[in-house]
């Protein structure tokens, strides 16, 4: 790697942890209590990203009160952590690339479109906040991916411009944020197929975990 400042930008669901399933299933259960069918996959490809307070409006109406908006996400992310509490672990090969990234002097930040407290859950619960120089999240940024302000936010308080900021993500509407960023991305196929990603030029490398994944060849591209 040359000797430019550059940085990760990691998503946080679906990418550092392979918890869509479990977020997918709290959205189930949440819009079954209120006579609503999903559909699993087609809610994943155009929800995940997206901040639960658009998400809930999206689905249930505009008219919304902010505080109802508010408890009806908190319902909903209580059933989701929950759900996914028993099983949280970091994807494969995370560790390993955190530590070679922070021997190259690579900036490393998080840009999610989680609430804090799942935040919290996630990256304290798992020990692994101490390992940023930045984290971004739902409450950072008026609006979830697929606008670009949360890695936009994420590099500009990395000090990185967005040329030398490469985005980890799991899902499209994240790709397509990190597109409207003009940042480059490595996809992480923990819940969706590769060519599910084809559209995307943006996408320098498709993996199913971490430990596949070389530093020096992303920064080459
Ligand atoms: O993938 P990210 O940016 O970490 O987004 C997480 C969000 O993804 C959404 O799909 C979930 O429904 C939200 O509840 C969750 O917070």
């Amino acid at each position: 790697m040359g000797l430019e400042k550059s940085a990760f930008i990691f998503d946080m669901d679906g990418t550092i942890v392979d918890n869509m399933a479990f977020h997918t299933q709290s959205w189930i259960t949440f819009f079954e209590q209120r006579g609503m069918t999903i559909d699993a996959e087609e809610f994943f490809r155009t929800t995940a990203g997206r901040q639960g307070k658009e998400i809930i409006r999206a689905h249930m109406g505009e008219h919304l009160l902010d505080d109802e908006v508010l408890a009806l996400n908190l319902e909903k992310e209580t059933v989701y952590r929950e759900l996914y509490g028993p099983h949280r672990k970091t994807v494969g090969g995370f560790d390993e690339l955190i530590r070679r990234a922070k021997e190259q002097g690579v900036v490393l930040a998080v840009a999610t479109a989680a609430p804090n407290a799942n935040i919290e859950f996630t990256l304290d619960g798992l020990d692994l906040r101490r390992h940023f120089d930045i984290v971004v999240g739902a409450a950072d940024v008026a609006r979830g991916k697929p606008n670009p302000d949360g890695f936009l936010l994420a590099a500009e308080r990395c000090a990185v411009p967005p040329e030398r900021c490469i985005v980890f993500e799991d899902a499209p509407l994240g790709v397509e944020a990190a597109r409207r960023a003009g940042m480059r991305c490595v996809v992480l196929t923990t819940t969706l197929p590769a060519n599910a990603f084809d559209e995307f030029e943006n996408v320098i490398a498709v993996a199913a975990d971490f430990s596949e994944l070389d530093i020096d060849a992303l920064f080459a591209d």
